[in-house]
């Protein structure tokens, strides 16, 4: 038997909890926190994921807002965009939308975001704050939000000392996603392998794992007799595949019907990780909020 991790019901639940928190903010600070998720140029998919994050920010008593510059806007002036909202003190959150146009260097632009507005835990002081962190604590900390999504699903679906010792793998080894895991689930006292497209004889790998993650952007990738029986799956992956009524749908990184009866519990795709990635990312708004009222 496999049971699906319904990543609706947990953001739901972690939406609730951070309304809460932001409706107290507002009631002692006169403001609601604020995230402004800068979008440059018109990339469809790219439009429809930011406009997910500012809906739900306001169904979550937070200020969210949508900066939308040209596909052409030069660094200087998204510097300058950047500048001006880390200059702000009603703005707690920031989020530049990834990627960005080949003209313009990400790694740069997130650099150039204030530490404690960076929402997304991309800015390279906290990485190192995660990296060194020898207790990961997501009210102190600002980190990135689809592996604290994953973490906080497994936590709730193995318990909460239910990840030590246990066999991690994540296929993938990007910035935002792979590597963060990896150290979440190192923190979390798992045994951790970070696979990626180098890596030789991947099923094999794969089956060592009680906990997998397939954090790689190729639809349907990780097979069923991929999965260890009894595996708890995390599928990051979004990929849109086509159909033959042309709407085409979205689908994850593992072969979810034929993970069905091998994995224990696996997160569907779509309603699972993805989620939990905007639930957690009101959720680091509210704790920037917070740390930033402490610092005045
Ligand atoms: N649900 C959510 O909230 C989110 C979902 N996503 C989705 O997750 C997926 C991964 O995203 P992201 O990390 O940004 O993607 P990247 O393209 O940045 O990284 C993909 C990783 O997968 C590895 N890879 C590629 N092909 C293979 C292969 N054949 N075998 C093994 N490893 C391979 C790459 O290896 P190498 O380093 O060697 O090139 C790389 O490390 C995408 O589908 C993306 O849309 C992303 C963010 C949030
Ligand atoms: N600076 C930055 N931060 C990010 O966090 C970031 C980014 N750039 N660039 C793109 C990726 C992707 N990402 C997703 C967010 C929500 C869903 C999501 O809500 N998914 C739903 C719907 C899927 C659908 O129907 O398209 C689901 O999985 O159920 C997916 C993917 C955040 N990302
Ligand atoms: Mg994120």
């Amino acid at each position: 038997m496999t049971t699906l991790i319904d990543g609706n019901v947990h953001a739901a639940a972690l939406r609730a909890r951070t309304k809460a928190r932001a409706e107290a903010f507002a009631a002692h600070h006169g403001r609601q926190p604020r995230l402004d998720v800068v979008i440059v140029g018109d990339h469809p998919a790219s439009r429809a994921y930011v406009r997910t994050k500012t809906r739900m920010a306001h169904e979550t008593a937070i200020d969210g807002r949508l900066i939308e510059l040209p596909e052409t806007v030069t660094a200087e002036a998204l510097l300058a965009e950047i500048a001006r909202l880390n200059a702000d003190p009603t703005v707690d959150g920031i989020l530049v939308q990834l990627p960005l146009p080949g003209h313009l260097d990400g790694q740069m632009m997130i650099g150039a975001i204030h530490p404690d507005k960076d929402v997304d835990g991309f800015h390279p002081l906290n990485v190192g704050k995660l990296y060194t962190a020898t207790k990961i604590d997501p009210e102190r900390m600002l980190i990135p939000c689809t592996p604290l999504g994953s973490l906080m699903m497994l936590h709730d679906t193995l318990g909460p000392k239910g990840l030590a010792g246990k066999a991690a793998v994540v296929v993938g080894r990007s910035n935002i996603v792979g590597k963060p895991m990896a150290q979440l689930l190192l923190a979390n006292d798992c045994t951790v392998t970070t696979a990626h497209s180098r890596t030789g004889d991947l099923p094999a790998v794969c089956r060592e794992a009680d906990i997998l993650v397939a954090a790689v952007g190729r639809p349907e990738m990780v097979r069923g007799d991929w999965i260890k029986p009894g595996a708890v799956v995390i599928d990051v992956g979004i990929n849109r595949v086509p159909t033959e009524d042309g709407k085409g749908r979205i689908v994850g990184d593992v072969a979810t019907a034929e993970a069905m009866g091998r994995a224990a519990h696996i997160t569907p795709v779509p309603g699972g990780v993805g989620k939990m990635t905007v639930a957690c990312l009101l959720h680091n708004t509210v704790v920037a909020a917070q740390a930033r009222a402490e610092l005045v």
